[in-house]
């Protein structure tokens, strides 16, 4: 698993001052730091609109703070680079986090998918919001499902999870590397770049995108990544105040499924470079756990579930993860290197 780099240690004064603030008043809003993406923003947005409902708050209590991380920085990655190349998860959520252990904001919000599972000292993320559909999306001008696309048929996607089931399921197709934000992407179907791509559902929901043509893929087509299609708000551990607002709208359930799901993926050591999906679904106080652990070309798949009491999803998750370890062999992390 990627470890973020250590972050800085000095604790500025006014951290001292956040412990002690009332509930944010129109003079004293609550910074909410985010990404600059429409995606990212829509995240923000939801949260904000979260909190003023919660607290009988207007939007003035709060200001937006948009922050450009690495992953943001065109200059440092050129288009057809796949991700996995310029640097580990922490690439777009790096500075975030430096922005939010500095006091320049208060809260942070991420899709859950892009975190990694170390949290880094200082920084607490134990705030989910209520989990939007977590399926991918199947997206194509021309053919209305995987099962139509002719041999040959070019896919776009920058997911080496989305890549290696693919492969797997269809290695008569041919995948070309597929960047930018979404509305980027479905500029480049339309201009023929590839025939069809694949979109988390979440993604177009929360952007209200719904006349995109799509079809959702049922996670027994294409397991999901773990943790797709959830919002999770970082804070300082010592800011109460941000503390008792972000308790306050925290989903429970989805802090029972990514439990399991992420124990599971740190359990794999998955590396940016590892195709893993994880998806754990709620039955009452059971929980049930799929896993797939991939071949990057798609040539080999190890999948499994487990099921067992909700609260248990930490210790499910790590048994699922040595149950595939197991099946796949010592030999199947070779390519690494
Ligand atoms: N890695 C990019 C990313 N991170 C979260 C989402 C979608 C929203 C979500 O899964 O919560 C996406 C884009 C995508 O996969 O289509």
């Amino acid at each position: 698993m990627s470890i973020h780099a250590p972050l800085p240690h000095a604790i500025p004064r006014h951290k001292a001052l956040a412990m002690t603030r009332a509930l944010p008043s129109p003079d004293q809003p609550l910074r909410i730091g985010t990404r600059g993406s429409p995606l990212a923003l829509a995240q923000a947005h939801e949260t904000r609109d979260r909190l003023c409902d919660t607290f009988a708050l207007s939007p003035e209590a709060f200001e937006i703070v948009v922050i450009r991380t690495t992953g943001d920085d065109r200059s440092m990655i050129a288009a057809d680079r796949p991700l996995k190349e310029i640097g580990n998860k922490g690439l777009f959520t790096k500075e975030i986090e430096e922005q939010l252990m500095a006091g320049g904001i208060d809260i942070a919000v991420h899709s859950m998918k892009d975190m990694p599972t170390l949290q880094p000292e200082g920084l607490m993320l134990d705030c989910y919001l209520p989990r939007e559909d977590v399926r991918d999306a199947f997206i194509s001008p021309g053919h209305g499902g995987l099962a139509d696309l002719p041999a040959g048929t070019v896919v776009g996607t920058s997911s080496l999870r989305r890549r290696a089931q693919l492969l797997n399921r269809r290695p008569d197709l041919r995948v070309v590397e597929f960047r930018g934000n979404l509305q980027t992407r479905l500029k480049k179907l339309e201009d023929g770049v590839a025939a069809a791509t694949f979109l988390a559902m979440a993604g177009l929901n929360r952007m209200g995108m719904t006349d995109v043509p799509m079809t959702a893929m049922s996670p027994n087509e294409m397991l999901p990544a773990v943790a797709q299609g959830a919002i999770g708000i970082e804070r300082r551990s010592d800011d109460s105040r941000a503390a008792e607002m972000l308790a306050a709208i925290h989903d429970h359930d989805t802090a029972l499924r990514l439990g399991a799901e992420r124990a599971f993926l740190a359990e794999l050591d998955g590396s940016c470079e590892t195709p893993i999906a994880g998806l754990a679904e709620l039955d009452g106080t059971a929980l049930r756990l799929r896993g797939e652990l991939l071949a990057p070309d798609g040539s080999a798949s190890h999948a499994g579930e487990i099921a067992g009491p909700a609260d248990n999803g930490p210790e499910l998750g790590r048994l699922l993860a040595q149950q595939l370890l197991a099946r796949a062999g010592a030999d199947f992390f070779a390519w690494r290197g």
